[in-house]
């Protein structure tokens, strides 16, 4: 069925023309935010999650016509079909079901061709099983210790989140078993991790889907070098997480055991699935898991449920669509006040960028509107006193600030100034939002700040897996939103295959030249030919 084109819908015409009319000074953010109403209605809560988009350049008039725009896109119902398991990823023939592993399937009688849920229960109990045998000691190493460290292998949908979840929950739980993450095929990343970990206590996760992922694999065989190095055997020290049916899919007991992640998950969505499962729940326990587990339920409920008005995914999502299409920002910086969340930005960058980032329709047809785009971000304050002297004077982009109400530590004491820590980091959080909004006037314009600069303000109580949970889930809600309302596919990344072909044919020379030393690299245009000989020759 040949769909509407984004940018054809009445509201995308509307939003247009309401664009225009933002110029006026009166639609200054220092003025709309005076406004004793504003933050009531340009604010959401749900379950101990706050979303403020007070600060946002909308009025009424546009975030009518932004909800008509999800309206005329039905992105409720296709977000409804997602996690009900229609193919919703037409271009690999795939449902998109990582909701699913969070036991959610409205009606799981409609799926007919896979059992979703008796899969998803059996992985878990196969973690919950695995997990508790190595903290109990019933599973030790080669020479008869107990685990203390894992090292997750893995890359990008493998490896972003979990260490994203790891990182937040580390701050409020002490791990019983300790991560560290090797992704990068640079062999100092994996020189940095056998520094830290004692080989006889350690188990390694290989995290791959496909199991073919050129970095996961060089990594893999350097650490099946280094336990042969130091006699450890591999079917004591090592488990892979990978897709059923894949090379690393282990019915021969080569390693310690298998775990199945499912075709119906993509990896940037596949953190709730074993990918985070079994090392979460190595460092943490099961049962924190699964807390983490209803945090993200939670979240996808009201992703689904409430209505597009009262939608903190689906608003946030209108929002995000607003800056890009409408008044043109390029980027959006992400900026918890957390240092807990410090691997947010990280894990954000690859779920929005890579399921957002794309040039053709939902149909196939090339695309003339923006569609990703760019994320990044650091934690506040640190983020002010590298980056946002841009923020506030060069070219603008909208932030999104995140606060965390009570922080883990609670011993902070006042210092001279009468302020505890904490209480301080608030008060930078709420004054850049402010700067940014209001602006500064001054004669010396070197010190003179335009402001009616946008930014959100998302708000949770605490760090617990709870929370943590529904930060991720909102952040995929949202994307997945963004991606139905632009009319793209927010679940392949064909844009991530030619540099692997690429790769793939200068690796060939690479070898051919290892194996003889006349080779040469003539073939090549100059530029390439000039990097391979300098990688050949050991210096400039
Ligand atoms: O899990 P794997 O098959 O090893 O894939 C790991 C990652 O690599 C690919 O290049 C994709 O861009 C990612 O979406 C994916 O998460």
């Amino acid at each position: 069925m040949v769909q509407t084109r984004f940018n054809d819908r009445k509201a995308f015409q509307n939003l247009n023309r309401l664009s225009k009319n933002l110029n006026e000074d009166k639609f200054h953010l220092k003025h709309m935010i005076q406004d004793k109403k504003r933050l009531e209605n340009f604010s959401l809560k749900f379950d101990g999650f706050f979303y403020d988009f007070s600060k946002q350049r909308i009025d009424d008039r546009v975030m009518e016509e932004l909800l008509n725009l999800a309206r005329q896109a039905e992105a409720k119902k296709k977000f409804s079909q997602m996690v009900s398991g229609e193919i919703v990823n037409i271009t690999e023939n795939r449902a998109a079901l990582h909701t699913a592993a969070r036991g959610f399937i409205p009606d799981p009688a409609n799926l007919t061709d896979m059992d979703v849920l008796s899969e998803i229960n059996r992985v878990n109990s196969q973690i919950k099983e695995f997990s508790a045998k190595i903290h109990n000691s019933q599973i030790r190493s080669d020479s008869g210790k107990p685990f203390t460290d894992a090292v997750v292998i893995g890359i990008g949908g493998s490896y972003l989140g979990c260490e994203f979840v790891y990182t937040a929950l580390k701050h409020c739980i002490e791990p019983k078993i300790k991560l560290h993450f090797l992704s990068n095929v640079d062999i100092d990343n994996f020189g940095q991790v056998i520094k830290t970990i004692n080989p006889e206590t350690c188990l390694w996760i290989v995290i791959s889907k496909s199991y073919t992922t050129t970095e996961t694999m060089a990594n893999l065989k350097q650490v099946l070098l280094f336990l042969k190095n130091n006699k450890l055997d591999p079917s004591s020290h090592l488990v892979t997480v990978t897709a059923k049916g894949s090379p690393g899919d282990d019915p021969a007991n080569k390693v310690l055991d298998s775990f199945h992640m499912f075709d119906f998950i993509g990896g940037r969505y596949s953190v709730t699935s074993a990918v985070g499962g079994l090392p979460l729940s190595l460092a943490f326990g099961f049962d924190i898991f699964t807390r983490f587990l209803k945090g993200c339920h939670a979240m996808d409920l009201h992703a689904v449920n409430a209505p597009e008005k009262q939608n903190i995914p689906l608003i946030s999502a209108l929002i995000s669509i607003w800056n890009s299409n409408f008044l043109h920002y390029p980027a959006q910086a992400i900026i918890p006040y957390c240092s807990a969340l410090s691997k947010l930005a990280p894990h954000v960058q690859q779920l929005y960028m890579e399921s957002l980032g794309k040039g053709v329709t939902f149909d196939g047809n090339l695309i003339d509107y923006k569609t990703g785009i760019i994320i990044f971000g650091e934690p506040g304050t640190n983020a002010q006193h590298s980056f946002f002297q841009l923020a506030h004077q060069g070219s603008p982009f909208p932030v999104e600030f995140i606060g965390v109400v009570t922080p883990v530590y609670n011993k902070d004491q006042a210092g001279s100034n009468g302020v505890y820590n904490h209480q301080e980091l608030w008060a930078n959080m709420i004054a850049q939002a402010k700067a940014l909004a209001m602006g500064k006037d001054d004669d010396n314009k070197a010190k003179y700040f335009t402001g009616n600069r946008p930014s959100s303000t998302l708000v949770i109580n605490n760090l617990t897996p709870e929370s943590i949970g529904m930060l991720l889930a909102f952040y995929e809600a949202r994307t997945v939103y963004e991606g139905f309302i632009l009319g793209i596919n927010p679940f392949d990344q064909f844009g991530v295959e030619l540099g692997k072909i690429l790769a793939s044919q200068i690796r060939d020379h690479i070898k051919q030249k290892n194996t003889d030393e006349t080779y040469t690299f003539d073939s090549f245009d100059p530029a390439t030919k000039f990097y391979l000989d300098t990688l050949f020759n050991g210096s400039l």
